[in-house]
């Protein structure tokens, strides 16, 4: 297998090149030589490169930046995936793009199977939702929509959770919104595997468990504590969305249904457990 990287950088762009099966050859170009917008640097470096797979970790990430930067984020998760999915088409290469559970919204109560209709409530979710009809133009694309990604290196909810425990008395988190987190490194071996397994269509993938922020709050201070990142524990308190406004909308329940996908992958492990191992790697780093 020869894999191409978009999105090298990212937590799912690091974790994949961690990751990669024995024999795989990895090619993970930084931004600069793969902008994904740049449609003709995009079918050089495949008619270069020569991949089998090309993996689009690349994204528009910010969630409530979107809802004011519609452009951007659309150009980005939309028009961008499109090009990718011809160019892959093109060069004979199996493109995997990563989705997200902000494509549903979260009016559902038990978890979303990969054909529950989406219906995103904000634009970085319609922007993903577009993503994902682009690559579908591809008969042979993996999609692989996941939630709450988290990895010991990057911009995300446990980096954020043990710096204001640091920092502040008490915290108050959100705990009507329901879902499942996902460490980058479980989430990458699984698109390993899924694309060794030749999948094709929409799958979903986050680790085992369903879990409030304000449950993955609790947990990472109790955690943080028994590893020694953390020196004293400070209340957390559980509060409503409404008391906690943002720009974007969010889903209040969205657990993804990975039947589909653990009957190729095997069952992910629980969330609690894939946390403690991301907290393992961030102490060992520290
Ligand atoms: N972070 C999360 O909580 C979730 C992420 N996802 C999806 O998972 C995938 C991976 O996300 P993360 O690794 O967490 O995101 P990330 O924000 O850590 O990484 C995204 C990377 O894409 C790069 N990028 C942005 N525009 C680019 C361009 N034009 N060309 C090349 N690279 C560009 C960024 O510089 C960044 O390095 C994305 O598709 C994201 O939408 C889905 C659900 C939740």
């Amino acid at each position: 297998m020869i894999a191409l990287i978009a999105g090298a950088a990212g937590q799912l762009g690091r974790a994949l090149q961690a990751t990669a099966p024995a024999g795989a050859t990895v090619i993970a170009p930084d931004e600069a030589r793969f902008d994904i917008l740049d449609a003709a640097a995009v079918d050089a470096i495949i008619a270069e490169t020569r991949p089998t797979h090309l993996f689009n970790a690349a994204a528009y990430t910010a969630v409530d930046k979107a809802e004011t930067d519609a452009d951007t984020a659309h150009r980005v998760n939309a028009t961008a995936v499109a090009t990718l999915a011809t160019a892959a088409r093109a060069h004979g290469a199996k493109l995997v793009h990563i989705s997200t559970d902000f494509v549903f919204d979260g009016t559902a109560s038990t978890p979303y199977p990969p054909d529950a209709t989406p219906n995103p409530l904000g634009l970085y979710g319609a922007t993903k939702r577009a993503g994902e009809t682009a690559a579908l133009a591809n008969p042979d694309a993996l999609i692989v929509r996941t939630a709450w990604v988290y990895a010991a290196k990057g911009n995300n909810f446990v980096h954020t959770m043990l710096r204001l425990m640091r920092e502040r008395p008490e915290l108050r988190v959100v705990a009507d919104q329901v879902g499942t987190p996902t460490h980058a490194t479980g989430l990458a071996r699984a698109l390993w595997a899924l694309a060794a397994a030749n999948a094709r269509g929409i799958f979903h993938w986050t680790d085992a468990g369903v879990c409030s922020w304000y449950d993955f709050a609790v947990a990472i201070q109790e955690e943080a504590l028994a590893l020694g990142l953390l020196a004293t524990a400070i209340p957390i308190l559980p509060i409503r969305t409404t008391d906690y406004p943002t720009p974007a909308r969010r889903p209040a329940y969205s657990v993804l249904d990975k039947t589909d996908t653990w009957a190729l992958t095997g069952p992910a492990l629980p969330w609690r457990a894939e946390l403690r191992l991301c907290l393992q790697d961030i102490r060992d780093a520290a």
